[in-house]
This record gives structure tokens, C-alpha cells and sequence, in this order.
């Protein structure tokens, strides 16, 4: 029963397949063989257009560096103020922009509100350079808290981007979970809505390690080999960072695990909901269940061997919690079992 991270999981049997077909014979290095070509074209066709693609190693790598593509001597990129890029990547987006910051913006369910974005801007006047001046938005899809953005509220917080001629940044550490939540195409939740580049994570969802940062137009693509090459992520063998995206995207196995582990989230938030001494801290709607539970509840859970942690209270959350009451945050993905959350129902139940 482990619900720590989708980090956790290992790697996909087909992925897995891929790697130990594409391990033989030689192909060309740094991004320029026939499967990286391959793999290239088949995220094209996936979001519909044109695109560019950056093979990276991790979900931390391709924000820091999409970021540094918008960086400007000053720069200021707003996020939500709970965000993985500001909250959980040890400062390296800002180690890679070298002095421009990232801007935290609040608002309610993990996710900035076009109102609250456009506050957060109006605080970095044209032309004061003493606070600096906005470069660009970045928002997370899946968000971190396993909510997401509704195509009109990315339509909203685009408009606001475009307003102030800024790019907008979608972190897709878990892209295809809201994928297979919105029932959208990758297109419609992405460029369609105004998205300019976007952080295409594998990792969580079966591959071994696969993220890809994607580019829509051709703004940002000339920094992009350069940033990755001087951010040390230009893997010599990125043949293995697309054989897993070439079994990843085949036949939607991507779509597949995504709903997997979103049906397992949603089982688990009714078994938790269900039990005594257990409430949801909010609805999932992705493959995260946050949940409040009674101390009795957690240590019976594991003292069975459920490995779950403890979350800290969004700041905007209006949860009360009891005398001894902890929220914890569960993550489901495409390994975890009917098997896992009849043994979580049975413990609950006795
Ligand atoms: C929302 C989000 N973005 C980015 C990342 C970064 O991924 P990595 O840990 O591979 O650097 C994570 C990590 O799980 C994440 O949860
Ligand atoms: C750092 C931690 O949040 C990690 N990104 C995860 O989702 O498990």
C-alpha cells in the first residue's frame, strides 16, 4: 500500500520492453538519432502542430528551464504561491535564471485566479525597475494539490498573460492525469488555451525517467539547446529518454495508466470518506487524495504497512482540523492495485 508519491512506482512493463529493445546497437548522440526524430514527430501529432522538443531527466529540470527561457535582466515570473516550482525545487528555477525571481500568487484549490494573477502584476509598475518587471506565468496542470484547471479558467489566466505580453508555463509533472480528468485533447489544454510551453512529465505516470519540455512557436526555441546543454541536461544517450516516450505515446498507454491511477484516487477518496475518523480535505481530480484522518485512523493504516505523509494545510484552505487531526496527502498511480485499497477498506472497516 504506498500512496508517498508516484514517485514511488516503478516503471512501466512496456516501457521497460522499449529500453531493453533500443539498449543495442549504436545511434547518434545528444538528441540527433532517428528515435529522437521519431518520438519528436510523434508529439507533434499528439498536440496537433508543430512543436519543439527537449528531452530532459526530470519534472525540476524542465521547469527551471523553460523558466530560463523567458528570463529577462529583472524578471519576474508569478506562480501560485504553492507551487512545486516555488515550494519544492530548492531554488534551482531561480539558480537557473540567475537572479529573477519567481512571484507566489495566491488563490483558492491550488490555483491562481485571473483576478489574482492581474493583482499580483499591477505590483511591478511599468518601468519602476527598483521591483523588477514581469517576464512570464507559469501554472501547474495537474496542481499540487490534485486539482485542476478548467479550460475557462486557463482561458482566463491566459487572456491576463496576453494582456501583459507575457508566455505562459504549464508544469505537466502530471499532464496526462488531468488529460484523462478534463477528457480533452492536448492541444485544448494546452496551446488552444494560450499555453506557450509546457513541462510534458513522464516519470509520474510509468516511465522510468522522461520529462520533455515542448515549445509552441518559435518565441523561445532558438535558447532552448543552449539552456539544456549549460543546465546539464542534454543527455549523450537521449535514445533512452525517447524509447520510454516511444512506448509511452504509443497506443495511449500514457491516457491509460493517467486513468488508472485517477479511478484508484477516486476509489481510495470514497473508502477514506467513508470510514470513521476520516474526511476529505477536498475532492480529487486527479490521481492526489488529500485526506483528514483521526490519529486511531492514520496509525491503524501504518502500523498495516500504508506508507501515506502528512501535508501541510493550503494556506487558503478553510479545513478545521480536530485535537489530534493530521491531513494526509495519498498519490495513486498506474501500479496501484484494487488489491491496495481493499486491504485501506478492510482496515477502515474493522
Ligand atoms: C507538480 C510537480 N512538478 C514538478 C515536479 C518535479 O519533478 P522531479 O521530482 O522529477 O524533479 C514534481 C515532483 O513530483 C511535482 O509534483
Ligand atoms: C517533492 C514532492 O512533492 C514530489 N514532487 C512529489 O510529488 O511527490
Amino acid at each position: 500500500m504506498f500512496f508517498a508519491s508516484d514517485n514511488w512506482a516503478g516503471a512501466h512493463p512496456d516501457i521497460v520492453q522499449s529500453l531493453v529493445q533500443h539498449a543495442s546497437g549504436f545511434a547518434q548522440a545528444y538528441g540527433t538519432s532517428d528515435l529522437d526524430r521519431r518520438v519528436e514527430a510523434r508529439f507533434a501529432e499528439i498536440f496537433e502542430r508543430d512543436c519543439q522538443v527537449f528531452f530532459v531527466g526530470t519534472g525540476t529540470a524542465a521547469n527551471a528551464l523553460s523558466l530560463t527561457a523567458f528570463n529577462k535582466a529583472g524578471g519576474v515570473t508569478f506562480c501560485h504561491r504553492e507551487a512545486h516550482v516555488i515550494e519544492d525545487e530548492c531554488g534551482a528555477p531561480e539558480f537557473f535564471l540567475g537572479g529573477s525571481r519567481l512571484h507566489g500568487v495566491d488563490g483558492p484549490a491550488g490555483k491562481m485566479t485571473a483576478d489574482t494573477l492581474q493583482k499580483a502584476i499591477a505590483r511591478f509598475p511599468e518601468g519602476f525597475v527598483h521591483s523588477g518587471r514581469p517576464m512570464g506565468v507559469t501554472v501547474t496542470q495537474a496542481t499540487e494539490i490534485g486539482t485542476l484547471y478548467s479550460l475557462a479558467e486557463l482561458d482566463a489566466i491566459s487572456a491576463v498573460c496576453r494582456q501583459h505580453d507575457l508566455p505562459l508555463h504549464m508544469d505537466g509533472a502530471r499532464f496526462a492525469n488531468a488529460l484523462a480528468t478534463l477528457h480533452v485533447s492536448p492541444a485544448e489544454m494546452t496551446w488552444k488555451r494560450g499555453v506557450d510551453v509546457v513541462s510534458f512529465g513522464g516519470t509520474k505516470n510509468g516511465c522510468w525517467c522522461a520529462e520533455a519540455i515542448i515549445i509552441f512557436g518559435d518565441r523561445f526555441t532558438g535558447e532552448l539547446p543552449y539552456i539544456r546543454k549549460r543546465g546539464a541536461q542534454l543527455f549523450s544517450k537521449t535514445r533512452f529518454i525517447a524509447a520510454q516516450f516511444d512506448a509511452y505515446l504509443r497506443d495511449d498507454l500514457w491516457l491509460q495508466t493517467a486513468r488508472h491511477a485517477n479511478a484508484m484516487a477516486r476509489q481510495l477518496a470514497d473508502i477514506l470518506a467513508q470510514s470513521p475518523g476520516g474526511r476529505l480535505g477536498w475532492q480529487p481530480e486527479a490521481n492526489e487524495v488529500f485526506a483528514v484522518l483521526s490519529p486511531t485512523v492514520a496509525e491503524r493504516l501504518q502500523a498495516a504497512g500504508a506508507v501515506f505523509y502528512p501535508w501541510k494545510l493550503p494556506r487558503t484552505s478553510d479545513i478545521t482540523l480536530q485535537e489530534g487531526e493530521q491531513l494526509y496527502r495519498f498519490v495513486t498511480s498506474f501500479a496501484t492495485t484494487s488489491s491496495d485499497l481493499d486491504q485501506v477498506s478492510r482496515l477502515l472497516r474493522n
